[in-house]
């Protein structure tokens, strides 16, 4: 598990662009018969990536967690981007369809990850905060998730926000989670840019056409500073940084927060007149 410590909006707005990505982005999550984890210290959360393709993988525990097991203090999001899955945990199977998104409360034991057919690998995202008591495991399909459709044609923003994890969904101790897909034609995620000082957001790009690119803006709405992002980058944002990209044709990407608010609206606008 790599760490990652917290960088200041100072230190941040001098960073050149190899520093920039070093610090940020999480390339390389998703690899074959692996799980891969970052332990990202705003707000201690884990980003990670399972891909079981030829056998089943385990979610390890870590020495840095001083823990028994990886959920004995922590609670976990997870969201299939890829084939049909399943996982299993404490013995209980869940099967995840493309975007289903399974919550596993703190007390799991084991945790492991399979796919139903290594032609087409399940892509697991995943995403853990630290947990104070237990919330029952859930499993919801996009169906099942709060949809909302914000953006227009227009200004190339029409897309479709599935909250799954949040005060009115699968109920956890901090994590706010799910996904937004755009329209065809639209390019532009979270365009008026915000901010939450209260909780830190990772966004994780899927769908992402191989020869494509989303541009992703960061930093203080007056230092803004952008990243190249590829499909199946993950981007740490910091409370204080906006989060907003642009790609070069539409995407997916899920979104996921932990911190002081459980809130999903709770945003402080970065006027577009206001950026720099
Ligand atoms: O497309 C969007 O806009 C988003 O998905 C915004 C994120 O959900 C977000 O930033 C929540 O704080
Ligand atoms: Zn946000």
């Amino acid at each position: 598990m790599e760490i990652r410590f917290q960088n200041s909006p100072k230190e941040t707005s001098r960073m050149n662009t190899a520093e920039l990505r070093s610090n940020f982005l999480i390339e390389k999550l998703m690899q074959d018969d692996q799980v891969q984890l970052v332990y990202s210290h705003y707000d201690r959360v884990i980003i990670g990536g399972a891909k079981p393709v030829h056998q089943s993988v385990e979610l390890p525990n870590h020495p840095e967690l001083r823990a028994d097991y990886f959920l004995e203090r922590r609670e976990i999001g997870i969201i299939n981007v890829g084939g049909a899955g399943e996982v299993k945990a404490d013995g209980e199977l869940f099967s995840l369809d493309k975007l289903s998104c399974l919550y596993l409360g703190k007390g799991v034991k084991q945790v492991s990850f399979s796919s139903k057919d290594a032609a087409q690998p399940a892509v697991f995202y995943l995403l853990s905060a630290p947990a104070h008591a237990t919330h029952p495991n859930r499993l919801f399909t996009k169906n099942d998730a709060q949809g909302g459709n914000m953006g227009d044609q227009a200004t190339a923003n029409k897309r479709t926000i599935y909250r799954y994890i949040h005060a009115d969904g699968i109920q956890s101790c901090q994590l706010v989670m799910g996904l937004t897909i755009l329209e065809p034609g639209s390019v532009w995620n979270t365009m008026p840019a915000h901010t939450h000082t209260r909780r830190m957001e990772a966004y994780f790009y899927f769908d992402v056409p191989a020869e494509q690119r989303v541009f992703h803006f960061m930093g203080e709405p007056t230092e803004t500073r952008h990243l190249l992002m590829a499909n199946h980058d993950a981007v740490v944002s910091p409370p204080w940084s906006i989060h907003s990209g642009c790609g070069t044709a539409a995407y997916g990407f899920i979104w996921g927060m932990a911190g002081e608010n459980y809130t999903y609206s709770d945003m402080d606008a970065a006027p577009l007149a206001d950026l720099r």
